[in-house]
């Protein structure tokens, strides 16, 4: 995407008056919805209503008089009395707390277990989402009322517990709601930032997963509560609720024995439910306005173009910083197994900076990520040899992967605006990654923090600090990465195309600033690229990928010099034609044409 199409989609410093319209707290969004305050007005009145029932009436809503039976309003009986002469409002007013208080476990029940399920199944995926899915679909599948009435009958009529039961009903709802958005947050690339940096799962799903899950969960909740009421209500009417408790349900059932004796016992109960559950519907969708209101990241990983593997892997270095050796990255697909990485060999010294290039779906990112152990969990790596300053990369656990990544191995995307999470401000970006890895203070990270900016050439540190993403431009985007990547002082840089998205006025300065970076820090860098210009700029040594594996490394002098391998010179060729390299490729194999990449 070039900078100017970002910028329409995302903004500038300059559109900050449309957005900040959109930004508004989405409690003040609520609250200028007048359909939602007449809604929060009522439920409150409603709520109140039930809550203090006692000092609303003396009267109590069980006890019959039977001289009362059927008394008009008025006098004793403001509402006036039942078939038994009990109080129709006191049943009104505490029947609320029997629909409300059934309404309330059936959602609390649905949340403590959907969105636990939803979060764990969609952030983890693999056999747990498998197992997790395939229950929630069996619940759903069995018919609501029968498990209803199967769970009266094995626990008997209680209101609440019934209600409970209610809420596994509508559980898998939830869970399905709760995973489709962890699902689809997780994809974003500042959710991969963030793992890149080291941070651990808890303060992912924490910082970047439950703002995305709070919206809609919330909505649903009211929509739940609302088909809550009417089922609880239904229960009661039925007269399987808790026996002697005066409900709305209750006061139904009452109505109808007597529909056509004393049709008008049907209003109370009835408006009282119709209120509440409209009411309940009309939040649920004012929620929806105010909730849903804000700019979501829009951005999703690139589609990657399909390519096929060819060989041939490099010697690795005993001293190196890094060595990997015989890496293998290989996708379980429909048609089986897919190799993407074949047999790649590389190494990287202290304060060297190897260019990893080759056209695109050459396998250059997933080398990358296998190497930082950032795979998707369908993507599956081995390598002879994967270590970093002498450790064993192969089989390190989660916790010690996420102490290696953002502190000593760090990585810097090739979209920087998708890269930071647009809910929040630069400068909690930046200072989150080093008070986990560094322990420092507020106070301490966030000079740091400005610092860095300064360091990595922003004119305005204090005012990026506490800008959202979306105010900034591409290129300070980048700028801010990179000052986040080096933040805790990295000996490992992984760059991945980190230019590609800028403009090719700010292009120069971002790579001068990486090597400047590397050069004063002493870091290795794997620069990713497709750019033999930037290779030539910054590069000590090559590897020239094709199809998944290594083709050629050498120095980059010797690599501009004399190129040993027909791909490389094709690559240097189309470079100096300015032409892109998409001549049909030959396997070494068979000689047949490869697939177009791109
Ligand atoms: N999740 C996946 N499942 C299956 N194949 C994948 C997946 N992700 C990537 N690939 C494949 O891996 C191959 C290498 O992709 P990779 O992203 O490493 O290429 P690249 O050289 O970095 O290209 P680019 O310069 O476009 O980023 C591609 O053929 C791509 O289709």
């Amino acid at each position: 995407m070039t900078q100017s199409a970002r910028r329409d989609t995302r903004g500038t410093p300059d559109s900050t008056p449309g957005t900040a319209r959109r930004r508004g707290h989405p409690l003040s969004r609520l609250l200028h919805n007048r359909v939602a305050v007449v809604c929060l007005v009522l439920l409150a009145l409603i709520v109140a209503a039930s809550a203090f029932a006692p000092l609303l009436t003396s009267a109590s809503p069980t006890r019959s008089t039977l001289d009362d039976a059927f008394a008009p309003p008025g006098g004793g009986h403001l509402l006036g009395a039942d078939s038994v002469g009990r109080d129709v409002l006191a049943r009104l007013l505490y029947g609320g707390r029997v629909s409300l208080l059934g309404g309330f476990i059936a959602v609390v029940v649905a949340l403590l277990i959907g969105v636990p399920a939803g979060l764990l199944a969609g952030y983890y995926r693999g056999r747990l989402d498998a197992v997790v899915s395939w229950v929630a679909s069996l619940v759903m599948a069995a018919p609501a009322i029968m498990v209803l009435l199967v769970s009266i009958a094995a626990i008997g009529p209680d209101t609440n517990a019934t209600m409970a039961v209610l809420g596994l009903i509508l559980a898998p709802g939830v869970f399905r709601l709760v995973r489709a958005s962890v699902t689809s947050v997780r994809e974003e690339l500042y959710v991969d930032a963030a793992r890149v940096s080291g941070l651990g799962d808890a303060r992912i799903v924490r910082r970047h997963i439950l703002p995305v899950v709070q919206a809609p969960t919330i909505i649903q909740s009211a929509q739940m509560f609302g088909v809550a009421v009417v089922i609880q209500a239904g229960i009661e009417f039925l007269g399987l609720g808790s026996a002697g408790q005066a409900s709305w349900g209750a006061m139904l059932n009452e109505a109808f024995a007597n529909l056509y004796t004393k049709p008008t016992m049907l209003v109370a109960p009835g408006l009282a439910i119709v209120i509440t559950v409209a009411t309940l519907g009309l939040l649920a969708n004012a929620l929806r306005d105010a909730l849903l209101d804000t700019p979501g990241p829009a951005a999703r990983r690139r589609p990657r173009p399909a390519a096929a593997p060819a060989s041939t892997p490099g010697p690795a270095d005993d001293d190196s910083l890094l060595a990997v050796e015989d890496l293998r990255v290989t996708y379980a697909t429909r048609d089986g197994e897919r190799t993407v990485v074949d047999g790649v060999s590389l190494t990287v010294r202290r304060g060297e900076v190897v260019g990893l290039v080759g056209e695109s779906g050459s396998g250059k990112s997933q080398t990358a990520f296998a190497i930082l152990g950032l795979l998707p969990p369908e993507g599956r790596s081995e390598a002879g040899r994967l270590s970093f300053d002498g450790r064993d990369l192969r089989g390190l656990g989660r916790k010690e992967r996420n102490a290696l990544r953002g502190c000593r191995i760090a990585y810097v995307p090739q979209e920087p605006m998708s890269n930071l999470d647009p809910a929040f401000r630069i400068g909690t970006q930046l200072t989150d990654p080093m008070r986990a890895h560094l322990k420092l203070t507020a106070r301490e990270a966030r000079e740091k923090a400005l610092a860095l900016l300064e360091r990595v050439g922003i004119a305005e540190p204090e005012r990026v600090y506490h800008a959202y993403p979306h105010q900034i431009s591409g290129g300070m985007a980048q700028r801010v990465l990179i000052a986040g990547a080096v933040s805790c002082d990295p000996e490992l840089l992984i760059a991945d195309e980190p230019t590609t998205a800028l403009d090719v006025t700010v292009q120069a300065e971002v790579l001068d600033l990486l090597r400047e970076l590397q050069q004063e820090r002493e870091m290795g860098l794997i620069l990713v690229t497709h750019n033999f210009g930037v290779v030539a700029d910054i590069c000590d040594r090559v590897v020239v990928m094709r199809t998944g594996q290594v083709v050629e490394t050498a120095p980059a002098e010797k690599l501009f010099a004399e190129p040993r391998h027909e791909y490389t010179r094709m690559l240097l060729d189309s470079t100096l034609e300015d032409a892109p390299p998409r001549a049909p490729l030959r396997t070494p194999a068979t000689g047949g044409p490869l697939q177009e990449t791109v």
